[in-house]
């Protein structure tokens, strides 16, 4: 499992192991792996040309010892100075190395190979500031490999927001921890790939983090497996309601994700009964109301429903109840709060900016804080749809999960149907709101890798969604071919036997 702490909690473990250290040492280990990674996106350290952007802070400070380091081993080091201050000890070194400061900063970057972000880490604040931005846009213009230390300078690192302009990295070495915004859209666009330097705080740090993204390992140990003596009520019974006679298709969608999440039978319930027998004849179907059609252990509702009724049915229901789509728009919020069982609502962007009462840009541009307001709010599990996933629990110190599986391509009509029928059968299948929501983005959006790249997933590590050791950005995050929600639903068997495997002992 990759977790990724708040600020506050990685000063305070990074006091802590200071406080026994020498002085400057954790900066040298910073700097050491940022060098490092550097060497490693160079072709040839000997002769290549590195500009350092250089802050104000001690994220300045890591810039220029790791240019001390590469110009060490030959590299033609000029260092632009953007603060009024710059960490003396660090320009000290770049200096004794045979690094410079430029006096033609647009000159350096003009021919620079590599071009090292030192503007600000963990400290800044707000967007950069206007006499970094012109010399950002001719680092990114230069067509230079572009690293990031810490972080891309002008993201929040607590909630991933980015106020203004901020810096676009090919890559970001990131020390100790990752750092929420680092995982989160919208910042995370701006990281490239991620590559974490071990510093030794690790032991020091809290137990709860504000992330956690799941990786095979952590899904297989979740898989619900079917025991030698399970029968398919044992197993779990899904009810599925969803369709219209105006939107058939969703619940065609819905059904399919249901087959393939590990309940042991699919009742659906509405008025798409002959468009759900024409393609899964396996499927119960029956045209409701959902209080009338049979006990089953969780109900998803909502995709393709238009007005059709049945929300407050199946809220009253005293098992776990998946809602998606219009059915968050029919929903009443005191019968979600009043709810003895599990509730796991699954938004997209502009729904939740409903739910919320706001827009659908502002919950965009803070999908973190924005996701965590609406399970407090509703006292329900949040799964918040996107480029990057997120399941929230209504209690607050819950790490929230993300979702590192996902591709683009999913961004296509019906996507949605299928997570949230493959999510409902989960929670049929016994797991809780939180683990079936992060189990459900994971599944649906590994299948939609291996549907677009015919085949290609993420490895086992999770290295295909988060690169950290490539240093290159993720083969299959965007690469790939155009998908349809129905191919999602079929290369879902593959992605968990890919997963499974993955189990300890398989
Ligand atoms: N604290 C530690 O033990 C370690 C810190 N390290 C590095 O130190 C960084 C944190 O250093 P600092 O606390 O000095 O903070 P930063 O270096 O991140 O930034 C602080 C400076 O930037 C200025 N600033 C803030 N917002 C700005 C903006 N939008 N545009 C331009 N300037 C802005 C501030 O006035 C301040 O001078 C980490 O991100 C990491 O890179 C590493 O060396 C590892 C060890
Ligand atoms: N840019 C993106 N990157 C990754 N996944 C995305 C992106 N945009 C949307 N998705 C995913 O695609 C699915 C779309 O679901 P939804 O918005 O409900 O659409 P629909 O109702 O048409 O099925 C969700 O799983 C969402 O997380
Ligand atoms: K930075």
């Amino acid at each position: 499992m990759r977790t990724a702490y708040r600020v506050q909690d990685v000063r305070a473990a990074e006091a802590a192991l200071m406080a026994r250290l020498p002085e400057g040492a954790l900066m040298r280990r910073a700097a050491a792996g940022l060098a490092g990674a550097c060497a490693g996106l160079l072709r040839r350290v000997y002769g290549a040309r590195v500009v350092l952007l250089v802050g104000s802070g001690d994220n300045g400070g890591d810039a220029l010892y790791a240019g001390a380091l590469l110009a060490r081993r030959g590299a033609g080091v000029s260092a632009v100075r953007l603060g009024r201050r710059v960490h003396e000890a660090g320009l000290d070194a770049l200096v004794r190395a045979g690094g410079r400061v430029a006096d033609d900063p647009y000159g350096v970057l003009a021919r620079a190979d590599l071009v090292v972000d030192g503007i600000t880490g963990i400290g800044g604040r707000g967007g950069l500031r206007p006499e970094a931005v012109p010399v950002v846009r001719a680092a990114r213009e230069s067509g230079a490999v572009v690293v990031a230390v810490d972080l891309p300078s002008g993201v929040d690192a607590d909630t991933g927001a980015v106020e203004g302009e901020a810096v676009r990295a090919d890559a970001t070495v990131t020390f100790g921890a990752y750092k929420p915004g680092l995982l989160v859209d919208p910042a995370r666009e701006y990281a490239g790939a991620l590559r974490l330097v071990d510093i030794g705080i690790r032991d020091l740090l809290p137990g709860a983090p504000e992330l956690q993204a799941l990786q095979h390992a952590d899904v297989a140990r979740l898989l619900p497996v079917p025991a030698a003596e399970s029968d398919k009520y044992r197993r779990g019974v899904v009810g599925v309601v969803a369709g219209s006679a105006r939107y058939p298709g969703a619940a065609v969608l819905a059904v399919a994700g249901a087959l393939r999440g590990g309940a042991g039978a699919v009742r659906y319930v509405g008025p798409a009964g002959d468009a759900v027998l024409a393609r899964y004849p396996e499927t119960l179907v029956h045209p409701g109301p959902p209080g009338r059609a049979g006990r089953v252990q969780a109900w998803v509702i909502g995709p393709g429903l238009a007005d059709t009724p049945g929300v407050a049915d199946v809220l009253a229901s005293d098992v776990p109840v998946l809602v998606d789509a219009d059915g968050l728009r029919l929903l009443d919020p005191a019968a979600v709060r009043a709810r003895p069982a599990p509730t796991l609502l699954t938004p997209h962007a502009g729904e939740a900016a409903a739910l919320l009462g706001t827009v659908r840009e502002d919950v965009e541009a803070r999908r973190l804080d924005a996701v965590r307001e609406l399970a407090g709010r509703y006292g329900a599990t949040v799964l918040l749809k996107g480029s990057t996933t997120l399941v929230a629990d209504p209690s607050p110190g819950v790490p929230v999960r993300v979702n590192p599986t996902g591709t683009p391509w999913l961004a296509t009509a019906g996507s949605g149907d299928v997570l949230s029928g493959l999510t409902g059968s989960l929670l049929a299948a016994g797991l809780t709101a939180r683990d079936a929501g992060s189990v459900g983005a994971y599944l649906h959006g590994l299948a939609a890798r291996r549907a677009a790249t015919g085949g290609a997933g993420v490895s086992p590590t999770g290295a295909g969604a988060y690169p950290y050791d490539g240093g290159r950005a993720a083969p299959g995050a965007a690469g790939g071919a155009p998908l349809t929600a129905h191919e999602v639903a079929r290369a879902l068997p593959g992605a968990w036997r890919d997963v499974a495997a993955a189990a300890p002992g398989a």
